[in-house]
């Protein structure tokens, strides 16, 4: 069964909404240019709200290595997400410093994108449409057989959730624009959302 991430936390009612709709996966923004962002001390609050059977992943665009392994080793995150530019000497060193999985995303344009993290030492893959959050799919046609679990992600809804479970069986679908009205989480699309994963997957 694919599992489900709702990325871009950011208020405490975003928590007890996901505690409601049960994701097997939060995702919290640590890129400081970004809408989403949200500081350590609001993680560190979300964490202490967030259901003990729902995972936290961390996403960061080129951090400092010792922020990632910090936020890992101290339990505010339990995943990591690395979106920006990390190498796989980066990866290596917060998967040996944790022992805490971590996901390499890529921005997919190309069939080359997917071949630059097919073969991370990372734990998972994640496939997404380039910047991240835009709320746009990009092109399935460039996934082919994939022998490792990934994330997909990129302008998932309740529109398309189901078809792109069917046709790629991924790891877990990750979205974040789809579970949102006017820019904020909203409580009835991450319902459905989880709802449609479940009887999909
Ligand atoms: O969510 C963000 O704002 C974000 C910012 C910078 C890098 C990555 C970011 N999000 C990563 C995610 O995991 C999103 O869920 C993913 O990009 C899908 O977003 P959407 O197309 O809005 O569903």
């Amino acid at each position: 069964m694919s599992k489900i991430k709702i990325c871009g936390m950011q208020r405490a009612e975003d928590i007890l909404a996901a505690n409601k709709a049960r994701p097997d996966f939060v995702g919290f923004i640590f890129a400081d240019f970004d809408r989403h962002y949200i500081t350590e001390k609001q993680a560190r609050e979300f964490k202490s709200l967030l259901s003990s059977d729902i995972k936290s992943v961390g996403a960061f665009v080129d951090a400092p290595i010792d922020h990632v392994i910090k936020l890992l080793n101290d339990g505010v995150i339990d995943l990591a997400q690395l979106h920006g530019n990390e190498d796989e000497q980066y990866v290596r060193t917060v998967m040996e410093k944790t022992h805490k999985p971590v996901i390499n995303a890529t921005g997919v344009k190309k069939p080359e994108d997917i071949n630059k993290v097919i073969s991370s030492c990372s734990d998972f893959i994640l496939l997404d449409a380039p910047g991240g959050c835009t709320g746009n799919t990009f092109d399935w046609n460039l996934i082919k057989e994939i022998h490792r679990p990934f994330f997909l992600a990129g302008g998932i809804n309740v529109t398309n959730i189901e078809s792109a479970i069917n046709r790629f069986h991924p790891y877990s679908i990750d979205l974040s624009t789809g579970a949102e009205t006017d820019g904020k989480k909203d409580p009835a699309k991450m319902m459905e959302l989880v709802k449609l994963a479940r009887k999909t997957g």
